[in-house]
């Protein structure tokens, strides 16, 4: 079961998933989501995670949970709104869960719940200090889901995905509002906006705009894989990891470690991120490049709550899964949400 498979990252890792040979059943509510995002070939239960008891059953081994509010700026106004959905959601998928016998989980974690790191890169032993309600919600949720592991005998992944971008196939990020930098900056290349604003110049980075991690939306789907096998001890062994990534591109990197397992009772923790960090500056100059669009930029005042740098150290991932990324190259990032989104305008017009 997927939850929030109609978002946008839940709906490229279905798609990823039943490439892989799974079946999947996407549970979602449609409160940010779109139906058209689910991917052709997996079964669709419009339902909130909430009455998850209703739709689990022994049938399934596994869930991978994406469905939570997202936004930032919107969990600072209306912070109930985020811990009744983020945390009190997932307390009944938790419920429901052991009263079905699925034992394996994936869950949807974020850099956010860390905060303003003290060092970079972040691993998963820097002290967690959310600067936001959707960071301390989902931190919430990790405690919980240690919690349930250890007293109940689930075995636990929660990815800490640092700013995903990028688009896989069918599946890109349509957030409305949206928020996030690279789709913003690209209906500025669309016409659909006159400029983008850079919120704030005057951090302590080399350009004085904030550094992101920006990780590829299929990678991040590979590491799912990666850790689903792992909690259902079915990952595959050091000689056949070297799998090829999403779109049949070549992996990189040396030779895997050995099977990945994650077993009944531990949660493990694991930052997604590439470990290199870009301004909001070279992600707009990155975007001219690829669009040829010359995207005016105004200077506008930092957003609160934003840590000057966010790098992640993905050695756990590396080291527990055997997941590297194969798509770090941030302009084949933002060219691949691009085609998405001229595919997606188009698409609207006919
Ligand atoms: N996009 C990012 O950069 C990013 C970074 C870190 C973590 N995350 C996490 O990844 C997950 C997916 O993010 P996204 O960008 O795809 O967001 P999204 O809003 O596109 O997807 C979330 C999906 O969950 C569904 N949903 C929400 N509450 C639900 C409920 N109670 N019951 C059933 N369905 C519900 C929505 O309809 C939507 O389809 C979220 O948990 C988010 O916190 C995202
Ligand atoms: O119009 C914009 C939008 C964003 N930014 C800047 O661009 C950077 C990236 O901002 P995003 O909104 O794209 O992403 P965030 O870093 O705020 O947050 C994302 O990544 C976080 C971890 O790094 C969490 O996972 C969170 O859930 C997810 O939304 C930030 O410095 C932000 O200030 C702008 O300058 N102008």
């Amino acid at each position: 079961m997927v939850t929030g498979g109609a978002g946008y990252v839940g709906s490229v890792v279905a798609a990823h998933l039943l490439e892989a040979g799974h079946d999947v059943t996407v549970l979602d509510d449609l409160s940010t989501g779109h139906r058209e995002g689910v991917p052709a070939g997996a079964r669709f239960l419009e339902g909130r995670v909430q009455d998850a008891a209703r739709y689990l059953d022994s049938s399934y081994d596994a869930v991978l949970h994406f469905a939570a509010f997202s936004q930032v700026g919107e969990s600072v106004a209306d912070p109930a709104k985020y811990w009744r959905n983020n945390v009190g959601g997932t307390m009944d998928l938790l419920d429901a869960m052991r009263g079905a016998g699925v034992r394996a989980l994936v869950f949807s974690s974020t850099a956010a719940t860390y905060g303003e790191p003290a060092v970079t890169p972040i691993t998963e032993a820097a002290a967690t200090a959310p600067t936001s309600p959707y960071g301390a919600s989902k931190l919430a949720v990790d405690h919980l889901i240690g919690g349930e592991a250890a007293a109940h005998g689930l075995a636990a992944v929660s990815l800490r995905y640092f700013n995903v971008a990028g688009a896989y196939g069918d599946c890109g990020e349509r957030h409305d509002p949206e928020s996030h930098l690279i789709p913003l900056v690209l209906q500025v290349a669309q016409g659909r906006r006159e400029t983008i604003s850079v919120y704030g110049d005057d951090y302590p980075t080399p350009d004085g705009t904030c550094v992101r991690d920006y990780i590829h939306v299929a990678d991040l789907a590979e590491a799912h894989l990666r850790a689903l096998e792992a909690t259902l001890g079915t990952a595959p062994a050091a000689s056949e990891a070297a799998r090829p990534a999403p779109d049949g591109a070549a992996p990189e990197g040396e030779a895997l470690d050995a099977r990945p397992h994650v077993r009944p009772g531990e949660h493990l923790i694991c930052n997604l991120g590439n470990g290199n960090g870009f301004s909001v500056r070279e992600v707009i100059d990155t975007a001219r490049k690829v669009t040829g669009h010359p995207i005016p930029e105004i200077l506008a005042e930092r957003r609160p709550g934003d840590p000057a740098v966010l790098v992640a150290s993905a050695r756990t991932a590396a080291d527990r899964l055997g997941w590297r990324p194969t798509r770090a190259d941030l302009a084949g990032i933002i060219a691949d949400a691009w085609e998405f989104a001229r595919r997606t305008a188009r698409t609207k017009e006919s």
